[in-house]
C-alpha cells in the first residue's frame, strides 16, 4: 500500500457473511485508507453491497472481523433507500433526517452535487438522477472521513455520471476522505480509482485498475470486451483541448488538430468525453496508468481462487 496514504479508516479481516446456509461472501480483506479511493466490483449477487455493509457496521460478520477507526464519520449511499417515496417530503428535510445539518450545509451540499435549487423539492417529484445527486448531498454533508458509496450514480445520465464521478474525486482531493465505491461504470470511474476489488462471493483479485483489468479472472468475469474499454481509460493526458478548439501539447506547441498518436483528451472543462470511445481515432491499448498525487502503484493483481 502506498506511503501516501493516511490512517486506515476500515479494515475488513477474513470477513464473511452466511444467511439461510449460504455464505453471501466470505474470506473478505481490505482496508480503505484516508485519501484512498476503492471500487468494489464483480456481477450481480457477488456481495458488493454486503461488503459495503459490512465495512459500515449495518452488517456484523459471521466470521473474521471489521474495525473502523475510532470516531470515523461515514457518509453512505445506499444502493436502496428505505424512503417512501410516495411519502411528502422535502429534500431538506429528507437529509436532516439522517443527521442534523444546518441550512447553509445543506446549500453548500446541494450546490456541490449541481443542484442547489432543489432544497425544497418534493422528494416523489425528483427524477432518478435528481434523487441520487440529493443523496450524494446528504452523504457528503456532514463532510465525513469515509465515504461508502452502493452505485451512487444510477440513472443520473451520462454527462451527469462523469461530473459526479469528477466531483468524488474532487472531494477525495480536498477533503482527504476515503471512498468506498461500488460501480458498474467501470470505465469512468477506474481512472481515479486507487485499487479495484473484483468479488464473486469472495476476492477473487485485486489491485490497479490497469492489473486487474489484464487478469485472467477479471476477463473471465467480464469479457475481453470490457478489458478493452478500461483500457481507453488509461489516461496520457500528452495533450489539452483548449476552449477555442485548437490543441495544446506538452511541448507548448499549438496546432489546429490532435496529431494522430496523441493521448487520451486533457479536456477543459465542459468538453464532453463520450467521444473518447473504442473505434475513435484517440483510442489506445498501450497502459499508461494515470497516476495523480504520486501514490500511484502498479503492482500486479494479486490472486485468490476459492
Ligand atoms: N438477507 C439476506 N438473506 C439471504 N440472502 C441475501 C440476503 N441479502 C443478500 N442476499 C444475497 O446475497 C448475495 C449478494 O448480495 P449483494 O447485494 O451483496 O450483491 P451485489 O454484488 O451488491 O449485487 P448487485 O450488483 O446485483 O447489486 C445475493 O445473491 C443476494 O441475493
Amino acid at each position: 500500500m502506498s506511503a501516501s496514504f493516511g490512517k486506515p479508516l476500515v479494515t475488513l479481516t477474513n470477513a464473511g457473511l452466511q444467511r439461510e446456509g449460504r455464505w453471501l461472501v466470505r474470506g473478505v480483506d481490505l482496508t480503505v485508507h484516508a485519501g484512498e479511493i476503492i471500487t468494489l466490483i464483480g456481477p450481480n449477487g457477488s456481495g458488493k453491497s454486503t461488503t459495503a455493509k459490512l465495512s459500515i457496521g449495518i452488517l456484523k460478520p459471521d466470521e473474521g472481523r471489521a474495525e473502523r477507526s475510532a470516531g470515523v464519520k461515514i457518509g453512505y449511499v445506499p444502493q436502496k433507500l428505505a424512503v417512501d417515496r410516495t411519502m411528502p417530503l422535502t429534500v431538506r428535510r429528507m437529509m436532516t433526517l439522517t443527521a442534523k445539518l444546518s441550512a447553509t450545509e445543506i446549500g453548500a451540499a446541494l450546490e456541490a452535487v449541481g443542484v442547489p435549487h432543489l432544497a425544497e423539492a418534493e422528494v416523489h417529484r425528483l427524477s432518478g438522477g435528481e434523487f441520487q445527486r440529493a443523496l450524494l448531498a446528504r452523504a457528503i454533508a456532514l463532510t465525513p472521513d469515509l465515504l461508502v458509496l452502493d452505485e451512487p450514480v444510477q440513472g443520473v445520465d451520462f454527462a451527469g455520471e462523469i461530473a459526479l464521478y469528477d466531483l468524488i474525486s474532487r472531494i477525495r482531493r480536498e477533503s482527504g476522505c476515503g471512498v468506498l465505491l461500488i460501480s458498474h461504470d467501470l470505465h469512468l470511474v477506474m481512472a481515479e480509482t486507487d485499487t479495484v476489488i473484483c468479488l464473486n462471493g469472495h476476492v477473487c483479485c485485486r489491485g490497479t485498475p490497469q492489473s486487474v483489468s489484464r487478469s485472467e479472472e477479471y476477463q473471465r468475469l467480464f469479457g475481453a470486451a470490457a478489458a478493452r474499454t478500461l483500457a481507453v481509460y488509461n489516461h496520457q493526458h500528452d495533450h489539452t483541448h483548449l476552449p477555442d478548439g485548437r490543441v495544446l501539447h506538452q511541448d507548448g506547441s499549438i496546432t489546429d488538430h490532435c496529431h494522430p498518436g496523441d493521448g487520451h483528451h486533457h479536456d477543459h472543462p465542459g468538453n464532453a468525453h463520450h467521444h473518447d470511445h473504442p473505434g475513435n481515432a484517440h483510442h489506445h491499448d498501450h497502459p499508461h496508468p494515470h497516476h495523480h498525487d504520486g501514490h500511484g502503484h502498479d503492482h500486479g493483481p494479486e490472486h485468490r481462487h476459492g
